[in-house]
C-alpha cells in the first residue's frame, strides 16, 4: 500500500462510520420506567447516600473501581512534539482502546488546555474522584517529572506516567532478555541512550535498578551529549551526565553495546551501527519513525538484536505491552500507588513470558509459524492472550507485599480465570482466522468484483495479503471502481461475456458438456450458460484456474447454492452441504448450524451437520461443545420431532463417542451450565460452555441467528458452507465489506485445509 493510502485509510479509520475510536455504553437494564427510576432519579438516591456515609462505598456502587483517566496536555505526542491537546486526542483515544481490549479497563480520555504545571495537577486532584486510576501520556519533560511525583504524593490512587514508566517496564524485561541472548552482563555493557525526556531517564533510571552502571551510560538530548560541564541542566539530565569527553551520537555509539533510543526518528546511521561493539541491542523506540528503520539496521549488521515501537516489525518494545496490564493488577487490589516492586513485578513477569512456549493461537495472530525465544522474538507480542493471566498478578501480589492494596486476593487461581474471562473472543476469533489465511494465501475469484463493495473487500483482501484476488465482471465496470476506490494494483480481471475470454469460455464449456452431454446438454448450451458468472466462476475453481469462489453479494441464496451444487458438487464423504454461522453473542462465540440450505433435515442429516460443524468449530481454533437443540430436554416428549433429535444423538455418541455433543435440549439449558449440572448432571456438557447449537430445522436457526444479529446486535461470521467439494462460499445478499472480508478469509483457509488432505489422500495412497 502507498504512503498516501496508509494515510487515506488512517483517516477513513477514525472518521467513520462514527468519528473517534470509543464510546460509553450502558451496563444497566434501562428499557422500562422502573429501570430508569432505579438508574436515575429517585433510585439514584441511595446509592448516593451509602458513598456520602462512607466513602469506600463508590467502589462498590460506580464504576470507578474499573475507570481509569488517561490525561495528556499534548505537549510530546509520541514522537510528533507539542502538537497541543485536541491533535493529542486520537492517541488518548486509542489508549483508551487498548485499556479496553487488552484488559478490560474502562477509560474517559481527558485532554487538558495548559501547560503549566500548577494549573495541570490542580485539575487532575480536582477529577481524581471520579477514577479508580490516573494514565498520565505525553506531557514532556521536565514538567512531566514534577506533575507525576506531585500527583503520587497527594493522591490515593494509582498514577503512573505511562511514557516513563509503562516504557521503562517493557524496555527491561526486552534488555534482560536481549543481554541474555548477547550473553553479557548488564553490569558491564556500554548503553548509550538517546533522549532525555520523559521516556528515557525513567528507563535509565529502571536499567539501573536491574544492575546497570551508571558510569557505562552516555545519554543524549537534542544539543547533543550530556556532559558533566553542560550548563543550565534539569536535575533529572544532570543525573545522567558524563565524565567523559564527548560531544555526539556518533562519538558515544563506539564500541557501544546498547543503544536505547527515546528521541526521534532518522537520527542513527549505519556508519553509527557498524561502530558498536559485537552482538549490539538497538532498541529504537521513538514513535511512530524510529531512530533508525528496522530494515536498514538489520540489513547493516546480522549480529544486531533490534527493536523499534512498532508493530510492523519483530520485537515491538512498546507501552502497550504494559499499561493495561500494570493497571489491572493495581486496579484488582485497589492499590494506593504504582511502586518499584510492582514494577519489578511486571518487567520480570514479562521477560519470563517471553522465555515459555509460544501458544500457537498467537503464531496464527501474529502470522508466524514458530515463534521462539531468540533474537526476533526478545519480548512477548501485545496480542499474547498469556499476558492478562500473568502480569497483572504479578503486579497485584507485589502490591500486596509492599503494603500499597487496600484488598487482597487469596485464591490467585480464580483470579487468573477471571482475569482471562474478562477478554472477549470476538475480536480474537476474527484476527485468527485473517492470519490464518495470511499464512498461505490463496487464489480467490470474487464473481461480482463489479459491485462497489466487493471490489473494497477484494482491494482489502489484497493489501492485507490475505489472498490473491480475481476480479470477475463487467470490465469497464471494475476499471472504473478501481479507479474510484484507487485500488491500483495489478490483479487480473476477467469478463466472461468479452471476447477476450472465448478460448477460456470455450474449454469451460467443453468440460461442461462432456459431463452432461448425456443428460440433455449440448456444446451450444454449454456456451451460452458460461457467459453466466456464477458458471463461470465455478468452472474456474473446478478446472485449478482459482482456489476458492465468492459470490451471492446480489442474488438470492437459493439462486446461487443450486448452480454451485450442480458443477462443483459435494466433497468425498459428504451427504449434503449445510451451513453454520459463527455469532459474536455476549456470552461469547457461538456457532449455529444449519443457517441456511437443510429445510427439514432427517436424524441422520443432523448427525452429519453436527460433524460438519464440529470440523468448521475447530477450523475456528475452538473445542467443539455442542447442544442439538430441541424444544424438549431428554425425552420429556415423545413427539417425532424431538425424537428425531434424540436419534441423532444416539447415532453421534454410538459412532462419534469422542464428540462432546449432547440432547435434545431446550436452549436455555444448553446455554446455561449450571443449570444442566443441577437437573441432568448425567449429561455430556454438565459443566461445561457449550459454543455449538444444532437446530432441529431451518426455521429454527435461521430464525434465531437472524434475531440475534437484529435483537443483539451480534455480529455474525457466515453463513459458512460447509460439505461442497471445492471452496465456494456464499454470502448473504448485500453482505457489508467487513463480512465479504471475512468470508474471503475463510474461503482461503477451506483451500489451505482442502489442499492439506488433497496431498494427505496422494500420501497414503
Ligand atoms: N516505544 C514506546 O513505548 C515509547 C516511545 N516513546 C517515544 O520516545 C520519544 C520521546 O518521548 P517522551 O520522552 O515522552 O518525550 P519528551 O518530550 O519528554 O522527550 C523527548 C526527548 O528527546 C530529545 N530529542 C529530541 N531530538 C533529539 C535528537 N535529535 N537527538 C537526541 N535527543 C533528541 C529531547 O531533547 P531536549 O531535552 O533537548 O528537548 C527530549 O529529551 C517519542 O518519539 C515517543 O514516541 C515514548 C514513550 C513510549
Ligand atoms: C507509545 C507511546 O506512548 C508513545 O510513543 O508516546
Ligand atoms: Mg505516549
Amino acid at each position: 500500500m502507498s504512503k498516501q493510502s496508509k494515510r487515506r485509510e488512517a483517516l477513513v479509520y477514525h472518521a467513520k462510520p462514527t468519528p473517534g475510536k470509543i464510546k460509553v455504553v450502558p451496563t444497566k437494564k434501562y428499557a422500562s420506567q422502573r429501570d430508569l427510576s432505579l438508574a436515575y432519579s429517585p433510585g439514584v438516591a441511595e446509592p448516593c447516600l451509602e458513598i456520602a456515609k462512607d466513602k469506600n462505598n463508590v467502589y462498590k456502587y460506580t464504576t470507578k473501581g474499573n475507570l481509569v483517566a488517561v490525561i495528556s496536555n499534548g505537549t510530546a505526542v509520541l514522537g510528533l512534539g507539542n502538537i497541543g491537546p485536541e491533535a493529542s486526542k486520537p492517541v488518548m483515544e486509542g489508549k483508551g482502546l487498548l485499556f479496553k481490549i487488552f484488559a478490560d479497563i474502562d477509560v474517559f480520555d481527558i485532554e487538558v488546555d495548559t501547560e503549566n504545571i500548577e494549573e495541570f495537577i490542580e485539575t487532575v486532584k480536582n477529577i481524581a474522584p471520579t477514577f479508580g486510576g490516573i494514565n498520565l501520556e505525553d506531557i514532556k519533560a521536565p514538567e512531566a517529572f514534577e506533575i507525576e511525583r506531585r500527583l503520587k504524593e497527594e493522591l490515593d490512587i494509582p498514577v503512573m506516567h505511562d511514557d516513563q514508566h509503562g516504557t521503562a517496564i517493557i524496555s527491561a524485561a526486552a534488555l534482560i532478555n536481549a543481554l541474555e541472548l548477547a550473553e553479557k552482563n548488564i553490569e558491564d555493557v556500554k548503553i548509550v541512550i538517546s533522549g532525555a525526556g520523559a521516556a528515557a531517564i525513567s528507563c535509565s533510571r529502571l536499567y539501573q535498578s536491574c544492575g546497570a552502571n551508571l558510569e557505562n551510560m552516555v545519554m543524549l538530548d537534542s544539543k547533543g551529549v550530556i556532559r558533566k560541564d553542560r550548563e543550565n541542566l534539569t536535575k533529572e539530565k544532570a543525573e545522567f551526565a558524563t565524565h567523559r569527553k564527548i560531544d555526539t551520537l556518533e562519538e558515544a555509539m563506539k564500541d557501544a553495546d546498547v543503544f536505547i533510543g527515546l528521541s526521534t526518528s532518522n537520527i542513527v546511521t549505519p556508519e553509527m551501527l557498524k561502530s558498536m561493539a559485537k552482538d549490539p541491542i538497538v532498541f529504537a523506540m521513538a514513535n511512530p519513525d524510529p531512530e533508525i528503520a528496522y530494515d536498514l539496521a538489520i540489513a547493516t549488521r546480522d549480529d544486531i538484536i533490534m527493536a523499534t515501537g512498532r508493530s510492523d516489525h519483530p520485537n515491538q518494545v512498546n507501552n502497550v505491552l504494559g499499561f493495561p496490564f500494570i493497571f489491572r493488577g493495581a486496579l484488582d487490589v485497589r492499590a494506593t500507588k504504582i511502586n518499584e516492586e510492582m514494577k519489578m513485578a511486571a518487567v520480570l513477569a514479562l521477560a519470563r513470558l517471553a522465555k515459555e512456549s509460544v501458544p500457537e493461537q498467537v503464531n496464527i495472530a501474529y502470522g508466524e509459524t514458530h515463534l521462539t525465544f531468540g533474537k526476533e522474538y526478545i519480548i512477548p507480542k501485545p496480542f499474547d492472550p498469556r499476558l492478562i493471566g500473568e502480569v497483572p498478578p504479578a503486579v497485584a501480589k507485589a502490591a500486596m507485599e509492599s503494603g500499597v492494596a487496600q484488598e487482597s486476593i487469596d485464591d490467585w487461581d480464580k483470579y487468573k480465570e477471571s482475569l482471562l474471562e474478562r477478554l472477549g473472543a470476538d475480536n480474537k476469533i476474527v484476527r485468527l482466522l485473517v492470519n490464518r489465511a495470511k499464512l498461505n494465501p490463496k487464489r480467490v475469484v470474487f464473481a461480482e468484483a463489479d459491485q462497489l463493495d466487493v471490489l473494497k473487500a477484494a482491494q482489502i483482501v489484497y493489501d492485507e495479503g490475505i489472498a490473491h484476488p480475481i476480479l470477475l465482471g463487467r470490465r469497464d465496470e471494475i476499471e472504473k471502481l478501481k479507479e474510484e476506490i484507487e485500488f491500483d494494483a495489478d490483479v487480473p480481471i476477467i469478463d466472461p461475456k468479452s471476447d477476450e475470454e472465448l478460448e477460456r469460455k470455450n474449454k469451460y464449456a467443453e468440460v461442461y458438456w462432456q459431463q452432461r452431454k448425456r443428460r440433455g446438454v449440448t456444446l451450444y448450451s454449454s456456451q451460452k450458460i458460461m457467459r453466466e458468472r456464477n458458471y463461470f466462476a465455478a468452472m474456474m475453481v473446478n478446472t485449478g484456474d482459482a482456489d476458492a469462489l465468492i459470490s451471492g453479494y446480489s442474488r438470492s441464496y437459493p439462486s446461487v447454492v443450486k448452480p454451485m451444487l450442480e458443477l462443483i458438487g459435494l466433497a468425498k464423504g459428504a451427504s449434503r452441504v449445510a451451513t453454520t454461522n459463527l455469532m459474536m453473542t455476549q456470552r461469547g462465540p457461538m456457532f449455529l448450524s444449519d443457517t441456511s440450505i437443510n429445510i427439514d433435515p432427517s436424524s441422520k442429516d443432523l448427525a452429519k451437520i453436527a460433524q460438519m460443524t464440529s470440523k468448521v468449530v475447530k477450523m475456528f481454533g475452538m473445542e467443539p461443545v455442542m447442544a442439538m437443540v430441541s424444544y424438549a430436554n431428554f425425552g420429556s416428549s415423545t413427539n417425532e420431532r424431538a425424537s428425531k433429535v434424540r436419534e441423532a444423538v444416539s447415532y453421534l455418541h454410538r459412532y462419534y463417542p469422542d464428540m462432546i455433543v449432547d440432547g435434545e435440549l431446550q436452549t436455555d439449558f444448553a446455554l446455561n451450565s449450571e443449570m444442566l449440572q443441577d437437573i441432568f448432571p448425567f449429561s455430556k456438557l454438565a459443566g461445561r460452555k457449550v459454543n455449538t447449537l444444532i437446530f432441529p430445522n431451518l426455521d429454527s436457526a435461521n430464525i434465531t441467528y437472524k434475531l440475534l444479529k437484529e435483537l443483539n446486535k451480534a455480529d455474525s461470521i457466515g453463513p459458512i458452507m460447509m460439505g461442497m467439494r471445492k471452496p465456494v462460499h456464499i454470502l448473504q445478499l448485500d453482505a457489508s465489506v467487513d463480512e465479504i472480508v471475512n468470508m474471503t478469509a475463510i474461503a482461503v483457509i477451506d483451500a489451505q485445509q482442502k489442499e492439506k488432505w488433497e496431498l494427505e489422500n496422494q500420501s497414503t495412497k
